[in-house]
């Protein structure tokens, strides 16, 4: 089976330092895979460079076997790769339903008309309101964008990338800066999405119960370094990722 995400040596340098040095990684279709590793490793430097926010010094990155690596990311959007919490087009005065609409319709290629015919409209908001139940807004559809709490925005901005029918769904760090009450939820969409089989996600992750409790895959990175891939079980059991966590060298796992 071909990978649905490719990179091969892939390297940013910045002056002489490489967060992301020689990278080669195989992403198989709807796996779910965490990306851990300790502070400054090179994850979210990975993540951009997969994205497209970056453009890598060498090596390059392929999407179902087609070469993306200078591709922009709207682009790469389009093929169906999404990344969560950095949606510029959430309309914080429209409300959360029609944020999803939107979505919905510029993904048919109706962009931006909140009056489409009636059938296509309540077409469009039938989608919408699926969504919003798979994140778990199915009752804060009225609202105002910006007045939903952080944890709800995170979710409302998850709907949107599915919506665009993201095949590849890139998320870093979810849960970060929720308050605890918000946690639970956001794991359960995470859960949701993984339990409906049909999309790939890479998760970059400090907290270990949530990695081993979603993964298929673990991947390690250590000093821009892809240093291991394998099952969960096998990564903890690795005595090369216990010498890189016990030395110290990975003191931010919880
Ligand atoms: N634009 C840049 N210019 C120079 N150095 C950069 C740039 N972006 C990232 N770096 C460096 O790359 C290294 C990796 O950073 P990155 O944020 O990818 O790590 P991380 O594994 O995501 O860390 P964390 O877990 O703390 O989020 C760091 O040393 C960082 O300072």
């Amino acid at each position: 089976m071909q990978p649905i995400l490719e990179t091969d040596k892939l390297t940013i340098a910045f002056g002489g330092h490489k967060p992301v040095n020689e990278v080669s990684l195989k992403i198989m279709p709807n796996t779910f895979t965490s990306i851990i590793g300790p502070n400054g490793a090179g994850k979210t430097t990975l993540f951009n460079l997969l994205s497209g926010q970056l453009k890598p010094t060498s090596g390059r990155v392929l999407m179902k076997g087609k070469e993306i690596t200078h591709l922009s990311p709207a682009k790469r959007t389009r093929l169906g790769m999404g990344r969560s919490f950095q949606i510029t087009n959430v309309f914080p005065s429209l409300t959360v339903q029609e944020n999803v609409r939107l979505a919905v319709q510029a993904q048919a290629g109706v962009y931006y008309n909140l009056f489409a015919t009636p059938k296509k409209h309540a077409h469009f908001e039938k989608r919408a309101q699926e969504l919003l139940e798979t994140v778990l807004l199915g009752q804060k559809g009225d609202s105002l964008a910006k007045n939903l709490a952080h944890g709800e925005k995170r979710k409302l901005e998850i709907a949107m990338l599915l919506a665009l029918e993201t095949e590849v769904l890139l998320l870093d760090e979810p849960t970060a800066g929720m308050s605890l009450e918000e946690v639970p939820s956001i794991l359960e969409v995470i859960r949701q999405i993984k339990n409906q089989g049909n999309r790939t996600i890479l998760l970059i992750e400090h907290k270990m119960d949530m990695v081993l409790s979603f993964s298929e895959r673990l991947m390690v990175l250590f000093n821009g370094k892809l240093l291991a891939e394998d099952t969960p079980e096998n990564i903890m059991r690795s005595e090369l990722v216990q010498k890189a966590y016990l030395g110290g060298l990975y003191d931010d796992a919880s």
